[in-house]
């Protein structure tokens, strides 16, 4: 990965001035809303390029090492071997960015990957996900291990109570205390966006995270009734740039939650590239969380191919 944000100190000041005009947001959401998908023959590249985004999760209550397993070995090959011979391009090239998962499957994870002889970041969530609901010292004691079971990624959640609440020095320390025990993992924070109450919050939040050192800021956790929406990322996308513009430091986005069909995927890798620029489309910048999208994509891809769409058997890993 490139060089991480360091953080800053918190800037109380910049984050009181943070005021966010709704009703442009909304009108530039609609915008991407409206935007046409790349032609046909630009559109199966642009869909491989959308895998190497997204970080393959599973998060159920019934997730288990096998089916963890599954979802590695999926990861390391997301797109049939001769689908891809037919587009000519190389198996290695496309993997998913990396496989996502509960703190208590990573060690499955990391022995799945392993035992394929490949190499793929896994993600843990921590800090009490989805909620964030537990003691400060369960939190950070749970990022600790998730690192030393081998997770290279640690999806934190924030404390949703802290920026509701507007006590923005509270949750800029506990960020501090994730990001210190994250150690060389990269973290992204989690904002819980549909547990927010305005765009400003949203934008605040995103500022203190990135100023407490996140490598990312995402949207969801995929579990609250809103999640990752055009409005509320191109709100993220602003407080990344602007925190670029003052700081030198670039911050990766992460919407996740809700994000299902190949179609989307392309709408949201256009406003990445309109909101942030070129550099951002980059798997050290900017992946996709999402638990049932690479089925849609490999279908799509499929249908790009053979003419025709896939029945069940035909692509049973999806
Ligand atoms: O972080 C990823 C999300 O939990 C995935 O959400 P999803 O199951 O709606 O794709």
């Amino acid at each position: 990965m490139s060089a991480r944000n360091p953080g800053i100190s918190l800037d109380l000041e910049w984050v009181s001035q943070v005021r966010v005009n709704t009703q442009a947001v909304l009108r530039r959401a609609q915008h991407y809303q409206a935007l046409k998908v790349p032609k046909e023959r630009w559109q199966a590249a642009w869909l491989l390029k959308a895998v190497t985004f997204i970080d393959l999760t599973t998060l159920s209550g019934d997730d288990t090492p096998s089916n963890v397993h599954r979802l590695c070995l999926k990861a390391i090959q997301p797109v049939r071997r001769d689908l891809l011979h037919k587009m000519n391009v190389q198996r290695e090239e496309v993997t998913t960015a990396a496989v996502c998962v509960y703190p208590a499957r990573v060690a499955d994870a990391v022995a799945a990957i392993k035992a394929a002889n490949a190499c793929l970041p896994v993600a843990s969530v921590a800090t009490g996900f989805p909620a964030g609901q537990t003691p400060l010292e369960t939190r950070v004691e749970e990022v600790v291990q998730a690192v030393a079971d081998g997770a290279t990624e640690i999806d934190i959640v924030i404390n949703r109570n802290l920026a509701l609440t507007g006590q923005w020095e509270a949750l800029y320390q506990e960020l501090c205390q994730f990001r210190s025990a994250c150690a060389d993992a990269h973290m992204k924070t989690i904002l819980a966006v549909g547990d927010l109450d305005t765009f400003t919050t949203v934008y605040k939040a995103s500022l203190v995270s990135m100023m407490a050192g996140s490598d990312f800021i995402k949207t969801s956790t995929g579990k609250e009734a809103v999640n990752a929406t055009f409005p509320v990322a191109i709100v993220m996308a602003r407080a990344i740039r602007d925190y670029y513009l003052s700081t030198g430091h670039r911050v990766g986005f992460k919407p996740a939650g809700g994000i299902r069909t190949a179609q989307e995927s392309l709408l949201w890798l256009a406003l990445i590239k309109e909101e942030l620029g070129s550099d951002w489309l980059s798997p050290h910048l900017f992946r996709i969380g999402a638990s049932s999208l690479l089925a849609d994509i490999e279908r799509q891809i499929y249908h790009h191919v053979t003419g025709h769409y896939a029945s069940y058997q035909e692509l049973p890993m999806a």
